[in-house]
């Protein structure tokens, strides 16, 4: 059982990342895409844990809406962002995409851990609830996504958006259709 108070749990949620990010620059770490030789051969699990060493690019999405992959083990992923103001729509609240990409990546990296090498996902549904509003002064939140089923063709996962005193800002599950890595060239 957790027993943190919701002050103790941010100041991990902010160590965390701070290490997170330092191992990641440490590594040579930057946004970009993984050359197909830098991935042949590892598990979805190997991958993910590359990409937090350090040793892979992380996706230029996670700069665009400054968002960071935390945490993973096999059947779970946990991604951390903070609302800002470039964040918002034009109604002056955070864009309801900001929640979705980040439990899209949440759900979809769930996924990705229980895939052998040689195996891909995609997301082909994302269904969202957005529960409470976000602002600037929210702090950072953490997206955690977990693999319900995982079969050969599809996988299905859920996921929360939750802040450090336990809230619930949205949910959601998806499906994911798994293929054999596509052969290039
Ligand atoms: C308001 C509601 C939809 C329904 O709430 P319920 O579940 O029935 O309410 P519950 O009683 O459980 O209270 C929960 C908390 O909510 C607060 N609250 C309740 N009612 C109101 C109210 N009328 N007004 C203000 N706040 C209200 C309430 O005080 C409580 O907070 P507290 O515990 O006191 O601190 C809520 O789920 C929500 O805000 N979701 C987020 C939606 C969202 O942000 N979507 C994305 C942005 S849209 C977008 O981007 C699209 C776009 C794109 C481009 C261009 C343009 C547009």
């Amino acid at each position: 059982m957790n027993n943190m108070t919701p002050q103790e749990t941010l100041t991990q949620w902010l160590e965390q990342s701070a290490a997170v990010r330092a191992r990641m620059l440490q590594g040579g770490g930057k946004p970009g895409l993984a050359r197909p030789e830098q991935v042949t051969g590892k598990s979805g699990m190997e991958i993910m844990q590359a990409m937090l060493a350090g040793e892979l690019p992380y996706p230029h999405i996670a700069e665009t809406l400054d968002f960071a992959l935390i945490a993973v083990e096999p059947g779970k992923a946990i991604f951390q962002g903070t609302p800002q103001l470039k964040h918002y729509n034009p109604l002056g609240t955070v864009h309801g995409g900001w929640y979705a990409t980040l439990l899209d990546s949440a759900v979809g990296c769930a996924v990705h851990t229980m895939l052998p090498a040689g195996r891909a996902y995609t997301t082909a549904e994302l269904s969202i609830n957005i529960v409470r509003a976000a602002s600037r002064q929210t702090g950072p939140l953490r997206a955690i996504g977990t693999v319900i089923h995982c079969g050969r063709q599809l996988a299905t996962a859920e996921g929360r958006i939750v802040g450090p005193d336990g809230k619930l800002y949205a949910h959601a599950t998806t499906t994911c259709l798994v293929f054999e890595v596509p052969t290039r060239g």
